[in-house]
């Protein structure tokens, strides 16, 4: 695995690579000063190659923890990450964030840059073609501060897409934006997804966003998946229609349906 790979490719989103994710028995623990604590104990799952799966879970119940050691940024206690590709080359993974962590002395393009300065074959022009792909056409110049939260965090999946992942794990990247923007970033989110064939691992705390996005639902508490559920909606999905509605009320019940197991008192 390697999250700094550099894009090799001529066109910005034209190889089309994916990767599966095998998670198997992770346990995480903190040391903390009143003791160990367990984060989650036993979780296992299995994410298809080129599929859209959300994690979502109430606050505190491991959703960053797990993307953290899935990304390799920290180590499980108990368990391995396994990736496998058709293409079987070593695994690429991308990172959105809650806030896109941008360069403020670095324009746009200049941010997408900085993340391919050991690779020559990476162009100002290549860039720009990521800077396109998410709507910023025109904005290559900009600096962070003179660009909208919305337009920010289009950098921030541009420059994530720029590496030409397999991968692509998003940590609640719409939360911090108004409704209205990060709607239309869901959109262009999925148009960007059906169109590049990447697997994209999302976390969110957010029921409607898990439904409009996913294939796959992964409910986190109690320390294990208790929950997983298969979004067999239609795409494009509207998020008013009946089918849609009634969906998302079997998904609120399921997420809820922790409260009824004996050993949810912690939640
Ligand atoms: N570095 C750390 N040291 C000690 N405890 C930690 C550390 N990181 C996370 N935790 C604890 O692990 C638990 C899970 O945290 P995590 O941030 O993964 O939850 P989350 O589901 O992503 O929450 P939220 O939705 O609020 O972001 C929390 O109780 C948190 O305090």
């Amino acid at each position: 695995m390697n999250s700094e790979q550099h894009s090799t490719s001529g066109d910005a989103g034209t190889t089309p690579s994916s990767a599966s994710i095998h998670v198997e028995g992770l346990a995480k623990e903190y040391e903390t000063r009143n003791g160990i604590e367990r984060v989650f104990d036993d979780v296992s799952f299995t994410i298809d190659e080129g599929s859209f799966v959300t994690l979502i879970g109430r606050s505190g119940s491991g959703k960053s923890t797990l993307l953290s050691i899935v990304s390799g940024i920290e180590e499980a206690t108990e368990g391995r990450v396994r990736f496998e590709s058709s293409t079987g080359d070593d695994i690429t993974l991308g990172h959105v964030f809650q806030e896109p962590r941008l360069l403020p002395w670095n324009t746009c393009v200049q941010n997408i840059e900085f993340v391919h300065e050991d690779n020559d074959s990476f162009s100002e022009e290549l860039a720009k073609e990521y800077l396109d792909l998410v709507g910023l056409d025109g904005q290559y110049d900009k600096f962070p501060t003179q660009l909208s939260g919305g337009q920010q965090q289009r950098v921030g999946i541009a420059r994530a897409l720029s590496i030409d992942p397999e991968i692509l794990l998003m940590d609640e990247p719409f939360s911090n934006l108004d409704e209205i923007t990060a709607a239309e970033l869901r959109k262009e989110l999925i148009s960007i997804w059906s169109d590049l064939g990447k697997t994209v691992f999302f976390v969110t705390h957010d029921i409607t966003e898990a439904v409009e996005l996913s294939d796959r639902i992964l409910m986190l508490g109690d320390g294990e998946i208790y929950s997983d559920i298969s979004v067999d909606l239609e795409r494009p999905r509207t998020v008013d229609s009946e089918e849609f509605l009634t969906f998302q009320q079997h998904a609120i019940e399921e997420f809820h349906a922790i409260k009824k197991t004996a050993s949810a008192d912690a939640y």
